[in-house]
């Protein structure tokens, strides 16, 4: 009895997407959650944009030119794509097809676009939340506390918050991000809830056949 309430079923790992305004903290939430949860496959992106000072590649990001990346756009290697503050950012097809496959969850720091990029193409995979900053006050003071962008680009980023925000009602799930461990715990909670939803767990009907042999 024991051993059949410990069976492990298996199960299609899912696409979790977190966006928000720059700044607004999906970054942290993200690398805490990694931290916590070996079963997560972080995508990191290709993009056009110059290192910040802190940065790895490879690790943050693939930093590629513009010619690369059309190259990459145009023979299909890229799972989605779209142009975020005048640079390019594009989600590697490879990893993510390779982790889903293991029955991997893999976790995409993405805007909107390429949140609706996914949703067009997979959507039954698909767990999007959307992160919002405690106010706009709060926004700006973590974009200077961040210290990794001049005040122009600081400037830039704060324009586009409310073109970002304007979309937080195409997601499933909406957090505050008042304290950073609050909201981890918020995402872990959609996690494993997602992660027993019916349809995801593609071993059930073989187990619950095993389950009534016995009857
Ligand atoms: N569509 C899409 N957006 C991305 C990708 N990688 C990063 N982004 C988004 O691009 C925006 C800018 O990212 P970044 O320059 O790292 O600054 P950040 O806002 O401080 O994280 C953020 O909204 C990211 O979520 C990607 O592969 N595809
Ligand atoms: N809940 C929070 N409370 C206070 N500061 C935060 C919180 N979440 C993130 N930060 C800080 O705000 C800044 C921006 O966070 P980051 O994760 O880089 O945002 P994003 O990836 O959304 O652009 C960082 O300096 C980070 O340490």
């Amino acid at each position: 009895m024991l051993k059949t309430m410990n069976a492990k079923i298996a199960r299609r790992g899912l696409m979790l997407v977190l966006s928000s305004p720059s700044g607004a903290g999906k970054t942290t939430i993200s690398r805490r959650l990694l931290d916590r949860d070996p079963g997560i496959t972080l995508s990191v992106s290709v993009t056009t944009r110059p290192m910040r000072p802190g940065e790895q590649p490879g690790v943050h990001y693939y930093f590629v030119d513009m010619p690369e990346f059309d190259r990459m756009a145009g023979q299909g290697e890229l799972l989605e794509h779209a142009r975020v503050f005048g640079n390019c950012y594009g989600t590697p097809r490879h990893t993510v097809e390779t982790a889903l496959s293991a029955g991997r969850d893999v976790l995409f720091d993405i805007d909107w676009q390429g949140m609706q990029q996914l949703a067009a193409n997979a959507r039954a995979d698909l767990v999007s939340v959307f992160v919002l900053p405690p106010s706009g006050t709060e926004l700006e003071r973590r974009l200077h506390s961040r210290g990794q962008d001049s005040a122009e680009v600081i400037a830039q980023r704060m324009a586009k918050a409310s073109d970002e925000i304007s979309h937080w009602g195409e997601y499933d799930y909406v957090i505050v991000n008042n304290d950073v461990d609050e909201s981890v715990q918020a995402v872990q909670a959609i996690l494993r809830a997602e992660r027993l939803r019916r349809t995801r767990q593609v071993g059930m009907p073989a187990f619950v056949e095993s389950v009534q042999a016995a009857l």
